[in-house]
Parts: C-alpha cells; structure tokens; sequence
C-alpha cells in the first residue's frame, strides 16, 4: 500500500516525539510491505521563526495532498509575548478549523505495567477504559469577539463561547456511534446549571441520545465530572463534551494511565483527511534533552494506520510493541519516579526492537501455515 502522511513535528518536544514515530512507521511500512512517503511541513513558532506565520500555506497544502496527519506540539516561552496572531497555538487552532478537525478521540486507558505509575491508588485505575470526545472547532476557542475592550473608560476583556446548534449536533452524533461500538453509555459533560450553551448542548444531546435508545445517555456538569475522573475513572466509558472542558479533563484524564505522556489522540474531520497527535504539548521544561516520552505520538501513529489507513494488524503490531516494552519494565523519565530512565531514542528503538521480534513470530508462523 503507497500512502503519504504529513508531518507537522512542530516545537520543542514535538520534534523529538516526531522523528521516533517515524522511525517506528518506517519499519512498520518494510515489514509489512508499505511505502509510506512523509512531507515534512512547518507549524508554530518554528513556521513564524522561517515564514512569518504560524500555518503557511504550503503546510495547508501538505495536509490536504496527504492521507493522514501527524502533529507534534506547537509553543514555548519563545513566541509567548507575541501579538495574537504571531502565537504558535494559532497556527493550531487555524489548521484544526481549515480542516474542519471538529472531533478530538482521547482514550484513556490504562496500561497493566504502569498500575503503579499512576498517582492514583491502583484499585481505582485498573480496568480504565473510556475515550474523551472532545468538541475541537468551536466554542471559546472560536467564538467573536476575544479581544480587550474599553468599557466606559475601563480595561476590559471579553472572550465568547459560541456554538451553532448542527456543531453542538454532529459532536453528540459522533460519541453515540462511539458509544455504539462500545460499552453504549455516553457521559455528557456541561455546565447546564450556568451556561446558556450548555442549556443548547444538554437540549441536542436529549435529542440525538433519544435516536440511540440501546446507549444510555447520562448529563454530568463539569465540576462534578473533574471530581468523578478522580473518584472513580471507571464509571465512564465515552465522555462528549464542548471544547475548552475537554481539553482540561484530558489532561486531568492522562494522570490515570501515569503520564500526560502517553495520551494519544485523532482529531476526525468531516471530510476524512484526518490529523493525529498527542494530547500533551511542546514541554520547554524538557525540550532537547531527549527525555520526552515519544509513547503518546506512536500511540497516535497506530490510530491514524487503524483509522485513516485502515491497517489494523500494523496498528496492532505497534501497540503491542508498546505494550511489551513497557511490560519490560523501560520508561521515560515521566514514569520512572525518579529511578534509572531510557531516552526517547532508547525508547523509540526498544519499540523498534519488539516490532522486529513480534515480525519474526509472524514469518515463522507464516511459514508453517
Ligand atoms: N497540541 C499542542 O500542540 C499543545 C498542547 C498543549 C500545550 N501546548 C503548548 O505547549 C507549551 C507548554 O505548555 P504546558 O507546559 O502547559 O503543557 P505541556 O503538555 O507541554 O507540558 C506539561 C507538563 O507535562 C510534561 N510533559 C508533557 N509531555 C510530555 C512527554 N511526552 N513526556 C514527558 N513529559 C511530558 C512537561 O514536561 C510539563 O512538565 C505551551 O506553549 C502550550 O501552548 C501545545
Ligand atoms: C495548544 C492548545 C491550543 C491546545 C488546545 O487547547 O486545544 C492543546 O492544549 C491541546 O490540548 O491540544
Ligand atoms: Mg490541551
């Protein structure tokens, strides 16, 4: 299979997260007789630092002339004082609308090896399985006016959470079929006692749950569901929610598996070119040190083979791979509770190395077959 995949590595430990997910696609892609052509394209600052923009628009074109796409992180303290559209996070925001990437996937899932790593005690982690759908290209990220204002003679600032009801729909319609493949139960998160928005949201999502009658449809307002994420992850098995609560509760979500570290996620648009990337960001604290953990992006790499490429065995082969070396007790420094860390190479590699072990067992088997 001949596919093209852009490459958006992007800032700080984008680039590091990156270059490993590549090396393991390219063994995926001689094992199992693919070529995958990658086309690198600047975004965030690296993109404002060269062009003058945070999403030139030849990485535009490089996204629209691929299959799939593969974003690092975006951001640092380099490009913070700069003026709104000189921020990296622009550059983000900007392709996720271009693309109409309008639903963010964050599973969260916990690993049997890092029971332990988790902060959380491991009676309340084990088994957790639910996936965060994230509303990506509306709400207050979005919403006109956000900007500072004069109000009678005072600094003041507005910020506006606007959503059409068909965004509100299609989100909701997205977790049900979700849902449907799963354990059919959809936690709606809002914060109905308080915004109007999430009046609209609670009212569609009434309506699209009442076309799913086999998942059952639960409303949770955000404080409380901050709270149960703690309490007990285990209750939840796909979460809906509009955009700015969901990019707070997947990071508070990550905590579960151990390390932001490891949360992946596809970002699903509507006309099918979809874009993979980790939930974390650009991390400057550990930035060039090659200590990142490159985990969370080579997960994102499998569910783009998975969902763009439709390569479920090659999916699998890579998280499996994950899952062995991480059974062989490696670890980024993330995990390691301040014990003896790999590199994101060394780990980048291991991931390469169970690749290699696991296509031979296939070969042998093959043979005998
Ligand atoms: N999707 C994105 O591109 C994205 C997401 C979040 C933040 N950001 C940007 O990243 C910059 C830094 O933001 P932040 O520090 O709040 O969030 P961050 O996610 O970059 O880092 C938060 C903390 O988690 C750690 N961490 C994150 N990813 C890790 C990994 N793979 N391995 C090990 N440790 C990891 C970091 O070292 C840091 O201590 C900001 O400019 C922000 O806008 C970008
Ligand atoms: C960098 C930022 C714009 C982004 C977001 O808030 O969506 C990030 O935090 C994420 O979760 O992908
Ligand atoms: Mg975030």
């Amino acid at each position: 299979m001949k596919k093209t995949i852009a490459l958006l590595p992007g800032d700080g430990i984008g680039k590091e997260v990156v270059d490993v997910t590549v090396e393991v696609l390219k063994s995926v892609a001689e094992h199992f007789n693919h070529q995958f052509q990658f086309n690198y394209g600047l975004i965030g600052g690296d993109a404002i630092d060269q062009k003058g923009n945070p999403l030139p628009e030849e990485t535009l074109e490089v996204c629209r002339n691929a299959d799939a796409i593969i974003l690092g992180a975006v951001g640092g303290p380099k490009w913070d004082q700069n003026p709104v559209e000189l921020r990296p996070e622009r550059g983000l925001l900007a392709l996720r609308k271009e693309l109409d990437l309008f639903a963010n996937l964050r599973p969260v899932k916990t690993f049997e090896s890092l029971l332990d790593s988790s902060p959380l005690k491991k009676e309340y982690v084990e088994g957790v399985d639910f996936v965060i759908v994230r509303e990506l290209t509306g709400g207050l990220y979005f919403g006109k006016p956000s900007e500072r204002i004069d109000y009678n003679g005072e600094e003041a600032v507005v910020d506006t959470l606007f959503y059409k009801r068909a965004e509100i729909e299609r989100i909701l319609v997205s977790a049900f079929e979700i849902a449907k493949t799963r354990r059919k139960h959809v936690t709606s998160v809002d914060k109905a006692n308080v915004l109007e928005s999430s009046r609209l949201w609670r009212e569609v999502a009434e309506e699209v749950g009442a076309r799913y009658p086999d998942v059952v449809l639960e409303h949770m307002l955000v404080d409380n569901a901050a709270m149960q994420l703690i309490r007990s992850p285990k209750q939840f098995d796909v979460i809906v929610t509009e955009n700015m609560f969901g990019d707070i509760l997947s990071d508070e979500g990550s905590m579960i598996t151990g390390s932001l570290g490891m949360l992946s996620s596809a970002s699903l648009s509507s006309s099918g070119l979809h874009l993979y990337e980790p939930v974390h960001g650009s991390a400057p604290d550990i930035a060039g040190k090659n200590i990142a953990n490159p985990i969370a992006t080579i997960l994102s790499a499998a569910m783009m083979l998975r969902q763009s490429l439709g390569l479920e065995e090659e999916a699998k082969a890579i998280e499996k791979a994950v899952d062995n070396v991480l059974n062989s007790g490696l670890r980024t420094a993330d995990l390691a509770d301040g014990g003896k860390f790999a590199t994101t190479t060394e780990i980048g590699e291991e991931i390469k190395n169970a690749l290699a072990d696991d296509y031979e067992i296939i070969n042998i088997i093959n043979n005998y077959s």
